[in-house]
């Protein structure tokens, strides 16, 4: 099916907007009034651009408060109604959203509003303008689709259909099955947006929250799926407004909600993509960094050590257990750092994972290779993250562990540390939504619920993906605000079987991030704890959480350096959790520790 966008959708000028979305593989656009009213391009103009562009014009709004009128107020409606047909034939555009009335002057009438639409829609048919009527869902008097397509049928013109707008349907809680009764040709528009569910004013919540199909709480799977069994063939169009979108990079926005289609159109069996490979493990985690002094000193705390280093690039490999850190000191990669600035994922067909990212508009990079390099396949995440596939035990397949020489440290037996338990990125602000569907679509993670930290500077939205056994777990959180005087750091989360043991050794090189005392005094009324284990988490900053079914996870952190720190979990099998319950006091020790 052919795929639009509003304009309302991306930030920018109308010729901006234009070529964001052009640039990210729409097949059109609707216009959105204000869009035109505020561009200097006479309608000609923007009708050259966009053709120029190869983009469709599919749709122009809105018209207000059309139906339901009185006769005077229906005659100055009609005159306005020219106007608009009369631009629409000089951009070209050949389909108008009538919006149903949210007046409160509008009358409870629909055989005069199916009266007036008629009228309307004879006025636009010699103009060669088709009209869809739209239920919003806040409506005067119509305000679910089936009644205002109960008024389209009873005004019966050809050049009069409805537009079914999935945020109007299903935030009224209306059934798409119901579509059925609506024939596909009397389906002239159809519009798609998310949002979460929120308990508030439905207006405000469609202004303001509406989401890409995928980032939200409402089934648009199922919703296309109804619209195409009524036999609708028009395009797929997004209609979001969002206050992050509106601001955001228009780039960026385009090509997350073009992904957002794509994802949608395979989910619904209209579009077939290369499958998903889930990754089945976490290969590496790599930080960059120009002093190595600070990391170094850290990794061999923990009880790393220095395992491989890299046969051509200045990147050192350590290793734990299966812990594996890469610490890459190449000056192209810039800043000081260290930062988190790659994982390696591990996968079953690194090939077929490359393809999936590439269908769904992510950047495959330039394999990093140098002679006799192994082969790697890697796509940028949206905030930058390099995400590199590893054909880890693949035997046809070259390991990318074939690249680094031994350094002479055998694996070490010191620390007590077993592997990589979740990495945590932080994602720039007006990104969040649109990191959690890449991992969901693009490396096939499933989500889980969200959570809000408080942070002393602003609240961070956070929510984790993971693959089927959780061998793979990501925890996404939003970074503060640009400008902002508090850096988010990222940080890699390490298994242990001993959380005591691992906790001890970095308290004795003084690398522990302190705990306060009042977290412990409140720990202790909350939890019935063994003889001296309070005391004991309370002499080693060990923080503690405990679910539901008496699972529980004991974890601490270690001081920030540059942009990253490390956190040391155990975890009864049964917790599914990352001790959320407590990232509040971490957050406010590590704006401490930084002020000190
Ligand atoms: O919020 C509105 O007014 C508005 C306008 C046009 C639409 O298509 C819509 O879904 C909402
Ligand atoms: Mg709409």
């Amino acid at each position: 099916m052919r795929t639009s966008i509003a304009t309302v959708s991306v930030s920018g000028t109308l010729t901006e907007k234009l070529n964001a979305v052009a640039r990210a593989g729409f097949d059109g656009v609707e216009i959105f009034e204000n869009d035109l009213l505020g561009s200097s391009l006479a309608p000609e103009q923007i009708r050259e651009r966009a053709s120029d562009l190869g983009l469709e014009l599919f749709l122009y709004q809105p018209m207000r408060d059309v139906e339901g009128l009185s006769a005077d107020a229906f005659a100055r409606s009609m005159r306005r109604a020219e106007h608009k047909f009369r631009v629409m034939r000089r951009l070209g555009v050949d389909t108008v959203l009538a919006c149903s009335n949210v007046s409160a002057h509008a009358r409870d009438d629909d055989a005069l509003a199916a009266a007036q639409l008629r009228e309307l829609a004879v006025l636009a048919d010699e103009y060669g303008i088709r009209v869809a009527y739209e239920a919003l869902a806040w409506g005067r008097h119509v305000n679910t689709y089936d009644r205002a397509w109960r008024i389209v049928e009873a005004a019966d013109h050809p050049a009069l259909g409805v537009c079914l707008d999935s945020f109007h349907v299903l935030a009224r809680g209306s059934d798409p099955e119901g579509f059925a009764a609506i024939p596909g040709e009397k389906i002239f528009f159809v519009q798609l947006a998310d949002a979460p569910l929120m308990g508030m004013d439905v207006l405000q919540w469609s202004r303001h929250h509406r989401l890409f199909p995928g980032q939200g709480d409402f089934d648009l799977t199922e919703f296309v799926r109804s619209v195409v069994r009524s036999g609708y063939d028009g395009p797929l169009s997004l209609e979001v407004f969002n206050d992050v979108f509106r601001q955001a990079e228009s780039g960026s926005t385009a090509v997350d909600a073009r992904r957002s289609l794509t994802a949608l159109q395979e989910a619904a069996g209209v579009l077939e993509l290369p499958a998903a490979v889930a990754p089945t493990g976490i290969a590496f985690a790599e930080l960059v960094t120009m002093d190595t002094e600070p990391v170094t000193v850290l990794l061999q705390a923990l009880g790393f050590s220095r395992t491989g280093k890299h046969r051509f690039k200045p990147v050192d490999l350590w290793e734990q257990g299966t812990a594996r850190v890469l610490v890459n000191t190449e000056p192209a990669t810039g800043g000081s750092g260290p930062r988190l600035a790659a994982l390696g994922l591990d996968s079953p067909d690194p090939g077929a994972a490359a393809k999936r990212a590439e269908s769904l508009g992510a950047p495959v990079l330039p394999r990093r290779r140098a002679r006799t390099d192994v082969l790697l396949e890697t796509v940028a995440a949206p905030d930058g993250t390099e995400l590199f596939f590893c054909a880890s035990g693949r035997q046809d397949l070259p390991d990318w562990l074939d690249d680094f020489a031994a350094a002479g440290d055998a694996v070490s037996q010191a620390g007590s540390i077993t592997g990589i338990d979740h990495v945590a990125l932080t994602q720039p602000w007006h990104q969040y939504d649109e990191a959690l569907l890449f991992y969901r679509s693009v490396i096939g993670l499933r989500p889980h619920g969200g959570v809000d930290v408080s942070d002393p500077y602003g609240l961070r939205r956070s929510r984790a993906v993971s693959n089927q056994d959780d061998s793979v777990r990501i925890a996404l959180s939003i970074d503060p605000a640009p400008g902002a005087s508090h850096r988010a750091s990222q940080h890699i989360a390490l298994a242990t079987d001993d959380i005591v043991a691992a906790a001890r050794r970095i308290g004795a090189a003084g690398h522990l991030l302190p705990v306060p005392d009042n977290y412990y005094d409140d720990l202790g009324a909350r939890y019935v704890l063994g003889p001296g284990e309070l005391q004991t988490y309370r002499a080693l900053g060990i923080l503690y959480d405990r679910d539901g079914r008496g699972s529980q996870f004991r974890h601490f952190y270690t001081r920030t350096i540059g942009d990253v720190f490390f956190e040391v979990v155990q975890r009864d099998s049964g917790y599914a959790g990352f001790g959320e319950q407590s990232a509040h006091v971490r957050l406010t020790a590590q704006h401490a520790q930084r002020q000190a």
